[in-house]
């Protein structure tokens, strides 16, 4: 046991012992300032490779290097002490071989205290998978809509919609869990799929425009928010319009310094008062 009285943060095997009690409730964070804030509310926070376009403008994912995932991974774990820590292992950084994928997931979890990495792939990555956990690092797998395929995909589309590609989406989750993986994104796939696999697996399916019968669901986090600009994909839903009140406080500080109502003395060092 911990010597502080603090709450320990919610762990792997706790997660995966919520399939069947209790809904496990994600959203990503990429920074600290969010992560403070969704903290106490969520089960998981996941530190996506989503960055690369909601938080740097880049068109996809593939960019984003290990580095730059350890640098927010780190961030998000410093500003948080509840909600389990997953980090997403980037584009590259783990399809050449169980190897490197134990080299990078190892290198994420040393520099940022993450308690797990998550990792797109189908059936031939559920090897990686096994790798990775037989080596005491915990694996969330993502099937379905894979953003790091979307040249193979030719975009970001819904997967599954034929029975063949259903039954290899059910295959690819099922070969991860029975690798050893923690649980399974499910992403963009038909919902009597999300449904039918979530039946299927012994641990927790986490959707994302899966399936209200998956056992969690997560979204991008400045997608509820109202900060990822007008279009949102179909699954998502805005909670609050965070984006409106951020404009609204630039343009109330800009029309202060412009009407020289702010800085005013208060603000200052050094004032000389009372003469
Ligand atoms: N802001 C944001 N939210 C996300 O959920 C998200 C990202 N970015 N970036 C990484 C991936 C990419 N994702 C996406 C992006 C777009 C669609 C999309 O536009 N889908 C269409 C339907 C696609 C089809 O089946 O043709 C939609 O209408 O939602 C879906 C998933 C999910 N992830
Ligand atoms: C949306 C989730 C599942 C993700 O992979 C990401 O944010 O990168
Ligand atoms: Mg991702």
């Amino acid at each position: 046991m911990s010597v502080h009285s603090q709450a320990q943060r919610v762990t792997v095997p706790q997660l995966v012992s919520f399939k069947g009690e209790r809904k496990i409730a994600a959203l990503t964070a990429y920074i600290a300032p969010i992560a403070r804030l969704l903290d106490e509310a969520v089960d998981m926070l996941l530190v996506g490779d989503s960055t690369a376009m909601v938080g740097y403008a880049l068109p996809d994912t593939l960019s984003i290097t290990v580095e730059t995932m350890a640098a927010h991974a780190a961030a998000v774990v410093r500003a948080t002490e509840h909600a389990c820590v997953i980090v997403d292992m980037p584009f590259g950084s783990y399809q050449q071989s169980p190897a490197q994928a134990f080299a990078n997931a190892a290198s994420l979890l040393a520099a940022s205290g993450v308690s797990g990495v998550k990792l797109e792939g189908g059936q031939p990555l559920a090897e990686t998978t096994r790798f990775l956990v037989e080596r005491g690092i915990p694996v969330l797998a993502h099937v379905g809509l894979m953003p790091q395929y979307v040249n193979t995909m030719g975009g970001f589309k819904a997967q599954g919609m034929t029975d063949a590609a259903a039954r290899r989406i059910l295959e690819d989750a099922r070969a991860h869990a029975q690798a050893g993986a923690f649980g399974v994104v499910l992403e963009g796939i038909s919902e009597p799929l999300g449904r039918a696999i979530t039946a299927a697996l012994p641990v927790p399916t986490i959707g994302i425009g899966a399936s209200p019968a998956c056992d969690g669901q997560i979204l991008v986090t400045e997608d509820i928010l109202g900060l990822s600009g007008d279009r949102i994909p179909k699954f998502a839903q805005r909670f609050a319009d965070a984006g409106q009140v951020i404009r609204q406080a630039a343009r109330d500080y800009a029309q202060s310094v412009r009407e020289e109502t702010f800085p005013t003395l208060a603000h200052c060092f050094g004032v000389r008062s009372g003469r």
